[in-house]
């Protein structure tokens, strides 16, 4: 058992084993092309009710990672299972079961959502589609939930980057998923509104117990929000565990690299930035 386990029940929480997906490697007419090894033999759990962070520079592997997680690309090995019970084949009826469990929320709001529709019809539509009852002010009560009270007349090019990732989240949560895959979720937003955008998830973690699987390139961010991390590199998970032992103590060198490439969660960096404002100070 890895750290990537610990605390998570396998037969309730979203389990990868031994995962893979790598692209291409035909052969054309010259030679046989490498195929690019995206995803590479991951193990993770995430538990009922909590974060797993997803952290590794651009090309490392973690949204292939989230598609595969949420059933939207299926796996070249390994399995995925949700609850105990594997990913059926995409397109079946028992994946769209499935696929209610486990939602994604994306980077670009404004992609996700149809600039034709107002933002209530678009929170009301995969009710719709899933045969679940909208009526009774659900779906107002849904957008009031995420701080969009008497939004849902409007349309998605009337409100803000922030309001409309608030949206989607709405949307996300009216099929009452037990998974939400974040990918980049906020790393489009400024940094004010990426705060209150991450508290409304801790907020709605607490309330309906929808585990996160939280992918981002922007370390700082996944600290915020995990209870643990887990490394990317190459496709393969280099080092997991308790978000605050990660940081404390990194153990591979790719982790330490990624920390010390964040000046205000490294000590040193901030023991130097300190040194620097004083000096500056004293100098003024
Ligand atoms: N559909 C695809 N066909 C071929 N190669 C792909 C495909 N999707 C991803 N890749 C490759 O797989 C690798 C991992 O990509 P992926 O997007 O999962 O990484 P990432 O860590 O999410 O990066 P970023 O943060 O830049 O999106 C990259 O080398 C990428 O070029």
């Amino acid at each position: 058992m890895t750290e990537a386990m610990i605390g998570a029940a396998p037969d309730v929480g979203l389990e990868l084993r031994g995962v893979s997906l790598h692209y291409g490697g035909k052969r054309s007419w010259r030679r046989k092309a490498e195929p690019v090894r995206a995803v590479d033999g991951v193990d993770i759990v995430l538990g009922p009710g909590e974060t797993l962070g997803i952290v590794g520079e651009s090309g490392s592997g973690k949204s292939t990672l989230g598609r595969i997680a949420a059933g939207i690309e299926a796996p070249s090995a390994g399995s995925v299972r949700f609850r105990g019970e594997p990913y059926a084949a995409i397109g079946s009826a028992a994946w769209r079961r499935q696929r209610r469990s486990v939602q994604v929320v994306f980077q670009n709001p404004s992609q996700a959502l149809d600039p034709r529709l107002s933002i209530a019809a678009q929170v009301r539509e995969p009710m719709d589609a899933h045969g679940i009852d909208a009526g009774g002010g659900t779906v107002e009560a849904m957008l009031a939930r995420v701080g969009l009270a008497g939004l849902g007349g409007r349309f998605p090019h009337q409100l803000s980057g922030g309001q409309l990732q608030r949206a989607v989240i709405a949307r996300a949560l009216s099929l009452s998923p037990d998974v939400i895959v974040c990918d980049e979720a906020v790393s489009a937003l400024d940094v004010s509104v990426q705060a209150q955008i991450l508290n409304l998830l801790q907020d709605l973690q607490a309330e309906f117990g929808v585990a996160f699987l939280f992918i981002s390139h922007d370390l700082g961010v996944v600290r915020h929000v995990s209870h643990r991390i887990a490394v990317m590199r190459q496709g393969q998970i280099v080092e997991t565990g308790l978000a605050a032992e990660v940081f404390a103590r990194p153990q591979h060198p790719y982790t330490r690299a990624l920390i010390a490439a964040l000046p205000a969660a490294s000590p040193a960096a901030r023991r130097q930035r300190d040194a620097r404002a004083l000096a500056s100070l004293l100098k003024a």
